[in-house]
């Protein structure tokens, strides 16, 4: 058997990494894998924490030497998923989130049918500009370059198995940590299933 992985994508300001940061410290099998992004860290971030802060040369070339599973470029920044950490996590029986854009989502997809994918929704585009503003950590210009790409974001919705919407928090992550769990029964049941036909199998019937 092993861990189930999880996208979970959203236009930016929706809320993503504080839904996604209170759903793996309620959960000591869910890890979220830490992207390396060409962005400059936001005051606050760490290296290492919230991102692998990288230059582009860097960047490049652990993309020519096959380090990540998925990468792209989002903002005019580029972001991606480390293979091996996945990979391992996921052998060892760890759940693992990927907090990642759409084009990210469908190469994951692609590569990973059995990946459980959620879309997040602002409740309004008026509260994710107010989200924007609020959270303190980009530019008027940077925030004008994400609310101009949000329509074009949640226009991938139909792509994801489940759709969550941020209005009340509480309520959102209620929803994430039911996702999970349904998805961890599903896996169960799944490979229970596996087991038994192998048994069948082996013992010639
Ligand atoms: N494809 C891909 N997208 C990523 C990755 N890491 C972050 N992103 C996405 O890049 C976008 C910008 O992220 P960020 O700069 O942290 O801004 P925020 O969404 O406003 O918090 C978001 O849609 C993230 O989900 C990654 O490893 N791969
Ligand atoms: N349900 C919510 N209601 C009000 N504000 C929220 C809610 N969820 C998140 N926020 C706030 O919105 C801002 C953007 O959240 P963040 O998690 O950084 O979004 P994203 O990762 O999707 O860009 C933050 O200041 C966060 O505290």
């Amino acid at each position: 058997m092993s861990g189930t992985l999880f996208i979970i994508a959203a236009a930016s300001g929706t809320g993503k990494t504080s839904l996604v940061k209170s759903l793996v410290a309620s959960d000591a099998r869910l890890g979220v894998s830490i992207s390396h992004t060409t962005r400059a860290s936001r005051p606050g971030e760490i290296d290492g924490v919230n991102y692998h802060f990288v230059s582009r040369e860097a960047f490049l070339s652990d993309v020519g030497a096959g380090q990540f599973l998925e990468h792209a470029e989002v903002f005019g920044n580029l972001y991606g998923t480390s293979r091996r950490w996945v990979e391992d996590q996921l052998a060892q029986d760890f759940d693992v989130i990927l907090e990642i854009d759409w084009q990210g989502a469908a190469i994951v997809r692609d590569l990973m049918p059995q990946a459980q994918s959620v879309f997040i929704l602002p409740p309004s585009l008026p509260a994710l500009a107010e989200r924007l503003n609020g959270r303190g950590t980009d530019s008027a210009e940077v925030i004008a370059h994400r609310l101009s790409e949000a329509i074009a974001d949640i226009g991938h919705y139909a792509d994801f198995d489940y759709l969550v919407i941020n209005d009340d928090f509480a309520t959102a992550l209620a929803d994430l940590q039911g996702i999970v769990r349904a998805a961890r029964l599903s896996n169960r049941a799944q490979s229970q299933r596996q087991a038994s036909l192998i048994r069948r199998l082996l013992s010639g019937g």
